[in-house]
């Protein structure tokens, strides 16, 4: 790959090449205006106007038209390097010689069938100066990729109102999350919706320990004791699927007992959804010409599924407040206090979806990769059972309380460092609704800022950004808690965003991965690798392990 400095020569190769087109534009469109003249009103007088050729006609026109859209073009770039330079903007690396972005497409599908993706990018990112634009075939506008805390800083929260989720997302997610949605809304809608949302997640419901207790016991007893091989990441998504729509609706699917069929069938295209709308939002507007019509039945049947709970729930609540009015003792449930909000029944489906969505793969993400190092690791096994056993709980039965969970500091560590490694969320983006700046990424050294034109996509990278080696030392590759006694990162660390939009789960998440791991480790005293293949992370909306979570268990 190119050096990021021949690369920013290459730029301003460009501004010249512009300067050049310019004047051949100029030249080119003065030739046309005379052929045109010489059509119209000079041969006229000397030659009848039938002999003219439609050879002739045609290629005038042909000419004015392509006068006219350079000149617009033209007058574009002229008018980016002018305010580019008003800003004190400087250029910055595109991907080399791809003006359309056919081999950037091209590279990408042969990274995402290799599932080395992130990797490329990551490394796309190092050698380029951890800012570059190029383009995709067959969008027409430039994406920026980054980096760069700053970058990301400034997108997420100093010039928030400057950037917006891109509309080829939305677009791409409307068939699964349907229009309302807090993940396809921008502006007054998203802040409406983010406003509703937002009580459900404080603290008190989001610390149901009881409820959680009860589907990891079972989740215990579906592990093998014999010491046989299985795979934890299927028994997490199982785990995650029960918890969320226990906390959503008050009823689990109870995939890990005896999950009814059309909670098999829900999980089931749950995924197939999922997997498509990341293809879509990947390949663009291409893939949106055609219809899909396993898409449209997954999509039905979800909807149908979501408004199944919505109607019992709400006929619940209504003979409840006409037997008695309390209904306070009852346990929290989501769905109770969102229908109150009197919402319509489509904006909570959406919702609903949303919550589902944003709930479960990413959780299942975190404790599966955390578990695949704990596998390899038996000093961060020992460190979390000694942090376990300084809680003095006296049997299975008792449980810790939040503030243990908070306070238990190697868990945390380790949290974190699996959230470092493998962020759930591994690329994000946002798209310019006016013309804005960039802190930096500009100029030979990278340290300039960069203009950004209004309909400009960014890709920030959470995944190569947490393992930037200038950040997070030699050893950033590594699985290591201990870093996190030191560290203080801010926008070097974004697992969970920041800024306006940060995920409203963040607590829901950490309390259920490290509720599960306390739980997981008091009943099991070893766990022991079962599968030598690196930690390859398969990536769609979520990343996941490709190879599943390979493991066996010793009980306590
Ligand atoms: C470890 C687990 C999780 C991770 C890493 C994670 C990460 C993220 C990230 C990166 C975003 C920003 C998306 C964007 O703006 O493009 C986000 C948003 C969101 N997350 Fe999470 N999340 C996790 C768990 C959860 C859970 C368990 C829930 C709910 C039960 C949840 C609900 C949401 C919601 C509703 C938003 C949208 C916020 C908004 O746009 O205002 N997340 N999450």
């Amino acid at each position: 790959m190119a050096s990021a400095r021949r690369d920013i020569k290459l730029d301003t190769l460009q501004q010249k090449a512009t300067r050049r087109f310019i004047f051949g534009m100029v030249v080119g469109d003065v030739l046309a205006f005379a052929l045109l003249l010489d059509v119209f009103y000079l041969r006229p007088f000397y030659l009848r106007p039938w002999a003219l050729s439609k050879w002739h006609i045609w290629l005038t026109i042909v000419l004015v038209l392509w006068g006219i859209y350079t000149h617009t073009w033209l007058q574009d770039a002229d008018c980016y390097y002018s305010k580019m330079a008003r800003h004190g903007c400087a250029p910055i690396p595109s991907f080399p010689n791809d003006p359309f972005g056919v081999w950037f497409l091209l590279d990408a599908a042969r990274h995402i069938k290799s599932h080395t993706l992130l990797a490329r990018w990551s490394g796309l990112l190092s050698s380029m100066g951890h800012t570059f634009r190029h383009r995709v075939f067959p969008n027409s506008g430039d994406i920026i990729e980054t980096d760069e805390p700053d970058n990301v800083r400034a997108v997420l929260s100093t010039k928030f109102d400057d950037w917006v989720i891109p509309q080829l997302r939305i677009r791409a997610f409307i068939p699964v999350l349907g229009r309302h949605s807090i993940f396809t809304t921008n502006g007054d809608e998203w802040r409406h919706a983010r406003a509703t949302l937002r009580p459900a997640f404080v603290r008190d419901q989001v610390a149901d320990l009881r409820c959680l207790d009860r589907h990891v016991n079972k989740l215990i007893a579906y592990i093998p004791c014999d010491g046989s091989s299985f795979d934890l990441q299927a028994m997490f998504s199982k785990l995650t699927t029960d918890t969320i729509s226990d906390f959503m609706f008050g009823r689990s699917t109870d995939m890990l007992g005896s999950a009814p069929e059309d909670g098999l069938r829900f999980g089931s295209c749950f995924d197939v959804s999922m997997q498509k709308i990341a293809n879509r939002a990947r390949l663009g507007w291409l893939t949106m010409l055609f219809g899909d019509r396993e898409l449209d039945e997954c999509t039905s049947f979800m909807n149908a599924f979501v408004e199944k709970y919505i109607a019992e729930v709400r006929n619940e609540q209504d003979e409840k407040e006409k037997e008695d009015e309390e209904g306070d003792g009852k346990r929290y449930m989501f769905l109770n206090e969102f229908l109150r909000t009197g919402e319509p029944d489509e904006v909570i489906r959406d919702q609903l979806m949303s919550i589902f969505t944003a709930g479960r793969d990413t959780t299942t993400s975190v404790l599966s990769y955390l578990f695949f190092e704990l596998s390899r690791r038996p000093d961060v096994v020992a460190e979390i059972q000694r942090e376990v056993e300084d809680l003095n709980l006296v049997d299975a039965e008792q449980l810790p309380t939040w503030e243990q969970l908070r306070n238990m500091k190697y868990l945390n560590w380790a949290i974190k460092e699996a959230l470092r490694l493998n962020p759930p969320v591994a690329t994000n983006a946002r798209e310019a609704v006016r013309d804005t700046v960039l802190p930096v990424g500009g100029g030979v050294d990278g340290k300039s800022p960069v203009f950004v034109t209004k309909g400009t996509n960014i890709r920030y990278i959470p995944w190569a950004i947490h393992r930037r080696k200038d950040i997070y030392g030699d050893d950033a590759d590594d699985f290591r808690p201990g870093r996190w006694e030191t560290l203080r990162p801010t926008f070097e660390y974004v697992p969970f965003n920041a800024g306006p939009r940060i995920c409203v789960g963040q607590q829901f998440a950490l309390t259920q991965i490290a509720f599960v791991t306390i739980r997981l480790l008091q009943a099991f005293k070893g766990i022991e690798r079962k599968d030598d293949r690196p930690p390859i992370q398969k990536f769609g909306i979520n990343t996941s392990m490709l190879y599943g979570c390979w493991v066996s268990m010793t009980p306590a």
